[in-house]
């Protein structure tokens, strides 16, 4: 152990939910990050009071490395050099110092633990066998991100933030991003009096890209000025935020320059998201979900389908051509800006219904006041995933089929347990690692009612 008593010299174990391995200390559980199970290294302690009931930690050196370490391609993330800086890595990247192929090891190995421990399922039973890459993803599978926020600190310069962290710390390119969000050069724009910078890249015919900067409140203008110095290709907006974003109709988005709105294109139908309304983030993940969605409900002519959760549309769409005019597909999404793009994004679609607000609530009213029931559904809840109130709506709803889009385990297994309470089994599940080098993943799973 080394004498600096904030730094302990630990072999790390088992991978954990949150992108951890966990390690032990005197019988105190420590989550590490950026380390890798099996290795042995030094970790720099946070979070460590001694009343805790667990500790977190860095790793700042490694003494027995693992097979499966590579060097990080992104240095602003990368633990050893930030602790040789006496900074800490910023969030957003903290698997890629692991080769690509034991990163959806790690992740598969999570999933199995998370469906054992809280949906009391194995993982393996109801045909799991492993991680997959999407279809077209890039050898290095970097540049994938299509959205990314970044923060600005008291010196204006671009930056992020570590994990659980309100430390800001400057970047510039970020690896992960669309190489066109990288060719804005946000860093060498003039960046104070702004707090937040979020920016996003289209797919569609004429895809833009757009720039929302959210303002702090000390220097009017900053925005505009800000703005003025993008290349001419990039519209920008400014959003000023009431307690809210302007997707959850709590903020108010100005145009600064080109369209407040992107344009996507997915097998065959366009959409535009306005502002920072929910799309996809990686860029196979809207045609790859849609796949997936459209082969596991497989609706036929006439069916009626809600989609819970639904964002501007993305499902909502395929699944309205599919059913046809003589069917029916109940598009239930919260926020009301994205609501109202899936408006404008169905308009099309007469059997559409969007309806704007809690799943929770709203399916139970919308089919009591059509007197409907449903044959099947897919939900794409966020990372808390559905929750009780929702799945007992969905049982109710008389839905025999049941497609699960989530990005987290944890909360996908405590619904699947909650599923197969109600008399849902588990038919399929596809884990796709549409979060290349950070811990997440996103599963599609089949649920048919007994
Ligand atoms: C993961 S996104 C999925 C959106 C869409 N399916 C897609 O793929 O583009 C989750 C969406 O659920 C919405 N949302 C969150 N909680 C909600 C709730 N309780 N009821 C309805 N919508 C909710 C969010 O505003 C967000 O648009």
């Amino acid at each position: 152990m080394s004498t600096d008593k904030n730094i302990l010299r630990v072999r790390l174990g088992a991978a954990a939910h949150g992108g951890h391995s966990v390690a032990r200390h005197e019988g105190r559980v420590i989550f590490v990050r950026h380390g890798i199970p099996g290795e042995e290294v030094s970790i720099a302690l946070r979070d460590a009071g001694e009343k805790s009931r667990f500790w977190r930690g860095d790793v700042v050196e490694v003494h027995e490395a693992s097979e499966h370490r590579v060097p990080h391609f992104w240095a602003a993330a990368d633990s050893l050099r930030s602790a040789e800086r006496g900074v800490l890595p910023v969030g957003g990247a903290e698997f890629g110092h692991i080769s690509l192929e034991h990163q959806r090891e790690l992740k598969g190995q999570i999933f199995t633990e998370q469906l054992e421990r809280l949906g009391k399922i194995d993982a393996a039973e109801h045909g799991f066998t492993g991680v997959r890459t999407p279809e077209g993803e890039s050898e290095d599978a970097l540049g994938w991100r299509t959205r990314t926020a970044f923060a600005v600190d008291s010196k204006g310069r671009l930056a992020m933030s570590p994990f659980r962290s309100n430390d800001l710390v400057p970047v510039k390119e970020m690896p992960l991003a669309h190489p066109k969000i990288n060719e804005l050069k946000l860093w060498e724009l003039p960046l104070l009096g702004i707090s937040r910078i979020e920016v996003a890249v289209g797919s569609g015919e004429d895809a833009g890209v757009l720039v929302l900067f959210v303002e702090d409140g000390t220097h009017t203008g900053a925005a505009g000025r800000a703005a003025k110095r993008l290349p001419e290709w990039a519209s920008a907006a400014s959003v000023t935020q009431v307690g809210g974003s302007v997707a959850d109709g709590r903020g108010v988005l100005q145009r600064l320059r080109g369209r407040t709105w992107l344009s996507e294109s997915v097998a065959g139908h366009d959409y535009r998201i306005t502002g920072e309304g929910f799309w996809q983030i990686h860029r196979l993940a809207p045609a790859t979900l849609v796949e997936r969605v459209m082969a596991q409900l497989a609706p036929g002519y006439g069916a009626r389908v809600a989609d819970l959760y639904a964002g501007a549309g993305l499902f909502s769409a395929p699944l309205a051509k599919a059913v046809g005019d003589d069917g029916m597909v109940l598009s239930i999404e919260g926020a009301p800006g994205t609501s109202k793009d899936a408006v404008k994004n169905l308009r099309e679609f007469p059997q559409a219904v969007i309806s704007q607000g809690r799943v929770e609530k709203t399916l139970s009213r919308e089919l009591n006041e059509r007197k409907a029931k449903l044959d099947s559904i897919v939900l794409d809840p966020p990372r808390t995933g559905a929750g009780k109130a929702a799945v007992s709506a969905m049982v109710r709803s008389g839905a025999k089929k049941i497609s699960y889009v989530s990005c987290d385990p944890a909360s996908f297994a405590r619904d699947t347990a909650d599923l197969a309470a109600a008399g849902f089994r588990l038919e399929e599940i596809d884990v796709i690692d549409l979060y290349p080098h950070t811990h997440h993943m996103e599963t599609v799973g089949l649920f048919r009612r007994h």
